[in-house]
């Protein structure tokens, strides 16, 4: 479905170039829910534009759903659906109205855009909202009207700009399950991006992991957190005094990696949790500390990401630990602080 080799886009901007992308090569099947996974910067949206026809690639090439992103980017358009980040539907239009014109600029007919666009509002758990303006609704049910509408001239192929951003927990599971029921039951491909280690674990068959432009790192959420082997012990202290002592005697453990700290809490990668676990609580003993808690676990794709880059990849975000645990570095993990987009854009071709 998308095959690109070398895919690259360098902004200048006042005299300065930025290499937002820096050759990606990437691979994705029919009927595969991959996940584009990255820090703030790290080039997931510049690739999303490049692969939806929106920017020129400076170098590299790709086919898209079967076309040639260069010599045929109006068959891409057409078989590829796109929900950017800020949505597509006009606030104060009628939602099924707007879907129904949105299928016939793609030329299909009324009667059979009207059918296609009920059985999405179904699908997508928006049954009797047709007439409702996408101000009245919740913003669960807007980011399931923006999937309609990429969906509204039946591409095999749609691309997902940060799907649950802005979300609250129980909107973002909520979508996690249309999002797979396009792949279980319409045989639709999905790729989208995410800052989130939690959606890509639960909903991506497969995972690739941009940094500074690059692919970092490819595979299943498995084979990926397999890649970080050992396991992880985590230390909630009452006071930072003691996370720092505790810190100490965590680094003194057999192989293990240097503990990383947030406040009260501290935490290390060793191979094996159990035996440095009775280890710890004897040294804990023996330094007359007593934990708030104390857990070993398995390595998240947060680990994965922090082993790969040495950051975390959303710092305090409470989408970014794996399995609902944040991951604890000092460093900052935002490289692309300069976003100024606009000026330096070139080569959009417009709205599909
Ligand atoms: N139009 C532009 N002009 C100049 N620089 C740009 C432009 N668009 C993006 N960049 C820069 O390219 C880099 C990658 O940006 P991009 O938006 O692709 O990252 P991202 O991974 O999608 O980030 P986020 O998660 O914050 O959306 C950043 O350093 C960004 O500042």
């Amino acid at each position: 479905m998308i095959h690109a080799r070398g895919l690259a886009r360098t902004f200048r901007k006042r005299r300065q170039e930025v290499r937002a992308v820096d050759g990606v090569d990437l691979d994705v099947d029919a009927g595969e829910i991959v996940g584009f996974l990255g820090p703030n910067g790290a080039g997931k949206t510049t690739t999303l534009r490049m692969l939806t026809t929106l920017l020129r690639p400076t170098e590299g090439t790709a086919t898209v759903a079967g076309c040639d992103l260069r010599t045929d980017p109006v068959g891409v358009r057409r078989r590829i659906g796109y929900v950017p980040q800020s949505g597509a539907a006009h606030p104060e239009a009628r939602a099924g109205e707007e879907l129904v014109d949105h299928a016939m600029l793609y030329g299909i007919g009324k009667g059979q855009a009207v059918a296609h666009g009920k059985e999405l509002f179904e699908s997508l758990d928006l049954h009797g909202l047709w007439e409702r303006q996408p101000k009245a609704m919740s913003g669960g049910q807007k980011r399931r009207l923006d999937i309609a509408m990429g969906l509204a001239h039946k591409p095999g192929l749609v691309f997902l700009d940060e799907p649950t951003t802005g979300l609250d927990p129980q909107a973002r599971a909520n979508l996690w399950e249309h999002i797979s029921g396009l792949r279980d039951r319409r045989g639709t491909t999905v790729f989208l991006t995410t800052h989130y280690m939690d959606e890509a674990d639960s909903l991506c068959d497969r995972i690739l992991v941009i940094d500074y432009g690059r692919i970092v790192a490819e595979g299943t959420p498995d084979a990926l957190k397999a890649r970080v082997g050992g396991d992880v012990i985590d230390v909630e202290l009452e006071l930072p005094e003691e996370a720092v002592r505790v810190g100490d005697l965590l680094g003194r453990l057999p192989g293990a990696d240097a503990p990383s700290m947030s406040g009260t809490r501290v935490g290390v990668r060793v191979p094996h949790g159990g035996a440095a676990l009775i280890a710890l609580v004897r040294e804990l003993d023996r330094a007359g500390i007593t934990p708030l808690s104390l857990e070993t676990r398995r390595p998240s794709l947060d680990d994965v990401f922090l082993t790969l880059t040495g950051r975390s990849l959303r710092e305090g975000d409470p989408g970014a630990g794996g399995d609902g645990e944040a991951a604890m570095t000092g460093e900052d993990g935002t490289p692309g602080a300069d976003r100024a987009r606009g000026d330096a854009e070139q080569g959009a071709e417009g709205r599909r």
